[in-house]
C-alpha cells in the first residue's frame, strides 16, 4: 500500500510546480451521509488513474494528502528542506490536514475523486483550442488561453466604473489567475474606457449604520483590493486603448505591472476634484517613479497625463498608434507567456518583495485617510454634483 502510494504521489506531483492547476475546476465535495468503505476507496484510486486529463498540481497535492491520511493518519515524516520544494508541497499539504480521522480522509478521497471525474469528463467536452470563458462573473469576462489569463473590465456602458461586485470579481479572478495554469495576466476594459474609477453610486448605497459605517466598509474593501494587486505572483500586464480615470491609472502598484497603452489613453487621478485623496499606493509610488513635483501635478492638481506624457514619466511602458495597438500587444504577450513561468514569478518576487511590507503599510494608511475623505463635505458634495448631473470629469 506504502508502495502504490508513493506511486500516486509520483504520478501526482511531476518534477516541477510551474502547472499550479486547471483555472476553473470547481470542486464540489458531495459529503454523503454514507461513509466509504475501504472498498470504495480502492475504487476511487483506481479511478484516479483513469483520468484522462492533469487535473493540476494543487488538486494532486489534495489527493496525495488525503490519501496519506487516510492510509496512514496525521503527518508523520521530518519536515523537507525549503529548497526540497515538491516533498515540501506534499508535506505542507499533508500536514495541512492536522488530525483528521482517516475515515473522515477516506471519505473526502472518494468524494474528491467523484466530483474531479465529472467536472474533468465534462470540461473534456470543450472542443480543442476553444478559449476556456469563466462563467459566474456579472461584471468580468475572465478568458485563459496561449498561457494568457485575460481579465476584461465589462460594463462599458458605465465605463467600468468599479461598483461593489466588480471590486469582488477582480480579487476573485486574482486569486484565481494566481493559481491556473497561465503564465501571465492581463487586465483590460470593455468599450470606450479603460475605466471611470470608482462608480460612483458606490456612495448612495447607506447601510442600518450610517455613512460611518458605508466609510469603514469602503475602506476595508479598498485595502483588500490593492492588498490583491500587491500580493498578485505573477506578471501582470494592464492593456489599455482608451482613457482610463482613478484606480486603474494607479499602473505602478506593486512595481509590477507592465503597462501598455495607445496614444489613445488618457491617464486622470483626480481625487482632489471628488474631495479625496490618494489610492492604489501611488502616494509613495508615484513620486518615486515619476518626481515628487510631476506626482504632485498629477495626484494634488488632478492632471490629465497623455499616453506619451505618461510613459515620459515612466507610468506607461510602451504606447502604440491606436491602429495596430491590439496586434502589437497581443505578440509581445503570447511572446511573454511562452517564457518559463517559474523563472517570471521568482524574478517578480524579487523585484517585488523588497518593497512589499511597506507597500502594504502605505495601503493601509492611504485608507484610513481616505475613510475620513468619504466623510467630509468636499467629498459628499462632488459625489452629489455628479449624481445629479452638474460634473462630470
Ligand atoms: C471601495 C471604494 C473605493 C474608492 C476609492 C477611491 C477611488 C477614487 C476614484 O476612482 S476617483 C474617479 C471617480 N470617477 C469619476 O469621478 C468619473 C465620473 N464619470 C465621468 O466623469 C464621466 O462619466 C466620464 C468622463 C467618465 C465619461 O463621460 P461621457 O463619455 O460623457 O459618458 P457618461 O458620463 O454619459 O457616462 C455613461 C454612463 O456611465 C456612468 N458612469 C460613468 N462613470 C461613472 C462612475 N465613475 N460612477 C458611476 N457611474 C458612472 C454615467 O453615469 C452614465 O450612466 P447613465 O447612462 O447616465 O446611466
Amino acid at each position: 500500500m506504502a508502495h502504490l502510494a508513493w506511486r500516486l504521489a509520483q504520478r501526482w506531483c511531476p518534477s516541477s510546480l510551474q502547472v499550479i492547476s486547471f483555472p476553473v475546476v470547481q470542486l464540489h465535495l458531495n459529503r454523503t451521509a454514507m461513509r466509504a468503505s475501504q472498498k470504495d476507496f480502492e475504487n476511487a484510486m483506481n479511478q484516479v488513474k483513469l483520468l484522462k486529463k492533469d487535473p493540476g498540481n494543487e488538486v494532486k497535492l489534495k489527493l496525495y494528502s488525503l490519501y496519506k491520511q487516510a492510509t496512514e493518519g496525521p503527518c508523520n515524516m521530518p519536515k523537507p528542506g525549503v529548497f526540497d520544494l515538491i516533498n515540501k508541497a506534499k508535506w505542507d499539504a499533508w500536514n495541512a490536514l492536522g488530525s483528521l480521522p482517516k475515515e473522515t480522509a477516506r471519505q473526502n478521497y472518494v468524494d474528491l475523486v467523484s466530483s474531479l471525474s465529472s467536472s474533468l469528463e465534462s470540461s473534456s467536452q470543450v472542443e480543442p483550442g476553444t478559449d476556456r470563458k469563466s462563467t459566474g462573473y456579472e461584471t468580468l469576462m475572465v478568458t485563459s488561453e496561449d498561457g494568457i489569463t485575460k481579465i476584461m473590465l465589462n460594463r462599458p456602458t458605465k465605463k467600468n466604473a468599479l461598483n461593489v461586485e466588480m471590486y469582488h470579481e477582480i480579487m476573485h479572478a486574482l486569486k484565481a489567475a494566481s493559481k491556473d495554469d497561465s503564465a501571465i495576466t492581463v487586465l483590460t476594459g470593455n468599450g470606450d474606457y479603460y475605466s471611470s474609477g470608482n462608480d460612483l453610486t458606490n456612495f448612495t448605497d447607506i447601510p442600518p449604520g450610517g455613512v460611518e459605517e458605508k466609510a469603514k466598509n469602503g475602506a476595508v474593501l479598498l485595502r483588500e483590493f490593492v492588498g490583491c494587486f500587491i500580493d498578485f505572483p505573477k506578471p501582470l500586464i494592464a492593456s489599455g486603448q482608451c482613457p482610463a480615470l482613478g484606480h486603474l491609472p494607479s499602473p505602478s502598484l506593486g512595481y509590477s505591472i507592465a503597462v501598455y497603452a495607445s496614444d489613445r489613453a488618457t491617464f486622470h487621478t483626480p481625487f482632489s476634484h471628488l474631495g479625496q485623496s490618494p489610492e492604489g499606493c501611488s502616494s509613495y509610488t508615484f513620486p518615486k517613479i515619476m518626481s515628487p513635483a510631476k506626482a504632485t501635478e498629477m495626484l494634488v492638481f488632478g492632471k490629465k497625463l497623455t499616453a506619451g506624457e505618461a510613459c515620459a514619466q515612466g507610468l506607461v511602458t510602451e504606447v502604440f498608434p491606436d491602429s495596430t495597438f491590439q496586434k502589437e500587444v497581443w505578440t509581445r504577450l503570447k511572446a511573454f507567456a511562452k517564457l518559463p513561468p517559474n523563472a517570471m514569478r521568482i524574478s517578480k518576487e524579487i523585484i517585488r518583495n523588497r518593497e512589499k511590507e511597506k507597500l502594504h503599510a502605505v495601503n493601509a494608511e492611504e485608507c484610513s485617510v481616505l475613510q475620513g475623505r468619504w466623510l467630509s463635505d468636499e467629498c459628499m458634495n462632488a459625489v452629489v454634483n455628479f449624481l445629479s448631473r452638474k460634473s462630470k470629469l
